[in-house]
């Protein structure tokens, strides 16, 4: 009897017989289809390990079958096979929910190690760093759903966000809740590197292959083999080293400096950045074409302000971990600590929080952490209701119009008054600012 199941779904007898052998020889009962309608029936009546199917068949393409999966079987890890260096189809497919993905001609290699993770990624795991993402709101209980979802998946995978607000833990708990997660999780600050030491701190280098090479070295995608790379605030790499990124990621392979030999990779690759990269390509410092094969799934990192019902069990579990760490009794807030906390807007999301729990936590007497041991930088006065104001309706007229007012002046002074990038910094049109400069008296 054999150990798992595989159902492999192509018209070309060729591939078919190629992936029979191989995962026969891994151990795998194998059922072939040679349509859609095939592996339709084959998924009804049998329970598999994995699916590989190619894309063009008779009466649909590959694509239909990942989402008939996604629909019915969503355990069933998927992988497609495509053409060579069609991207868009590799790409839209894991879009769809397909784990992985094989170019042809079928390399012997890769095809038994995507089978090996899809095996691996069968039985999700849950850990401590997927419970260290603390936060119960709609949209964190989403995220981590997510995290879990994707976490089999070997789809790069962009996190978006505020400075602080979970990037890289996110990230961390992709790769520890997948089928990577013994291997190494390597994390990379882009703008942290110097520029000339770029690629070598990439790809490695060979002895004697530029002044001060005294020794071979290995990069961080040798670093990270067999495992996740996580590239933070990637927006900061230069342009040529982005071309190299993109080469890295499309061949699968790397090419240490000094050497002509290729080395084949097998890592998972997930970036972050706090920065809108689509207004980055818009200015050209960022290549669209690796936008593309970084940006396959995305995900959003809320900012603390927009989860703000999260902040006492955020800071219940900060709190612990302070007391853990300093080998001292649990300190509580007072209800009007708590209160301040909820107000503030927390521009450096939770690691302000964190950073300001732990002052609070060596300033405060006794066990308690009152408001003034936070320290809090004063809120806008702009935006800020306090009781004194009146809000009758020309009172809120006024304020609505004073914080326009702000908004406008900080745009027009970031954008040394180029009204139109003003008015791409405000989100609206050149006519909209016009109107309100004239609306506001500020157009002279
Ligand atoms: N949901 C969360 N639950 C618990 N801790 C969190 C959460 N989000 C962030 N943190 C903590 O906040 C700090 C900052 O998080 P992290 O480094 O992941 O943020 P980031 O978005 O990657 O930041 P940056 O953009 O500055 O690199 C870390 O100490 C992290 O453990």
């Amino acid at each position: 009897m054999k150990k798992n199941s595989a159902l492999i779904v192509d018209d070309e007898p060729d591939i078919l017989e190629l992936l029979n052998i191989t995962l026969t020889r891994m151990d795998f009962g194998c059922i072939l289809a040679a349509s859609l309608k095939e592996a339709k029936q084959a998924l009804a009546s049998h329970k598999f390990d994995i699916c590989l199917t190619d894309m063009r068949m008779p009466d649909g393409n590959g694509i239909d079958l990942v989402k008939h999966i996604q629909n019915e079987h969503p355990d069933l890890p998927v992988a497609v096979i495509t053409a060579h260096g069609n991207v868009d189809i590799a790409i839209e497919s894991m879009k769809a929910g397909a784990f992985d993905f094989l170019s042809k001609p079928i390399d012997i290699e890769r095809l038994r190690a995507l089978v090996k993770t899809a095996i691996k990624s069968s039985s999700p795991k849950e850990t401590l760093e997927s419970e260290l993402l603390v936060g119960t709101t709609d949209v964190m209980r989403k995220l981590k759903q997510q995290i879990h979802k994707l976490a089999r998946s070997q789809a790069p995978i962009l996190i978006t966000g505020e400075s602080g607000c979970g990037k890289e833990l996110i990230a961390r708990s992709i790769h520890s809740q997948g089928p990577r997660s013994e291997g190494p999780f390597i994390a990379i600050n882009c703008g942290a590197i110097p520029r000339e030491l770029m690629e070598s701190e990439f790809f490695g280098h060979k002895k004697g292959s530029f002044t001060g090479a005294n020794s071979d070295k290995i990069g961080l995608f040798q670093a990270a083999e067999g495992g996740t790379l996580f590239l933070d605030e990637v927006a900061d790499l230069p342009l040529d080293m982005q071309v190299k990124l993109l080469r890295a990621i499309q061949e699968k392979a790397i090419r240490p400096v000094g050497t002509q030999a290729e080395q084949k990779t097998n890592i998972r690759i997930l970036s972050a950045t706090h920065k809108n990269l689509q207004n980055e390509i818009g200015a050209g410092n960022f290549r669209q074409d690796l936008y593309y094969r970084i940006n396959v799934i995305h995900l959003h990192a809320p900012a603390l302000r927009d989860r703000i019902e999260d902040l006492e069990v955020l800071t219940s579990a900060i709190l612990d971990k302070l007391a853990l760490t300093y080998e001292s009794e649990k300190i509580a807030l007072t209800p009007e600590a708590i209160r301040h906390l909820k107000r503030y807007p927390f521009p450096g999301n939770v690691r302000e929080l964190e950073n300001t729990l732990e002052r609070a936590f060596t300033l405060c007497e006794g066990n308690t952490i009152r408001h003034d041991d936070l320290q809090l930088a004063p809120i806008q006065p702009e935006i800020s209701c306090t009781q004194s104001d009146e809000l009758n309706g020309q009172a809120l007229d006024k304020k609505l119009e004073d914080i326009e007012r702000a908004f406008i002046t900080k745009a027009l002074e970031e954008t040394r008054w180029n009204r139109t990038e003003a008015a791409q910094h405000l989100g609206i049109s050149f006519r909209s600012l016009r109107y309100r400069l004239k609306k506001l008296g500020m157009d002279e």
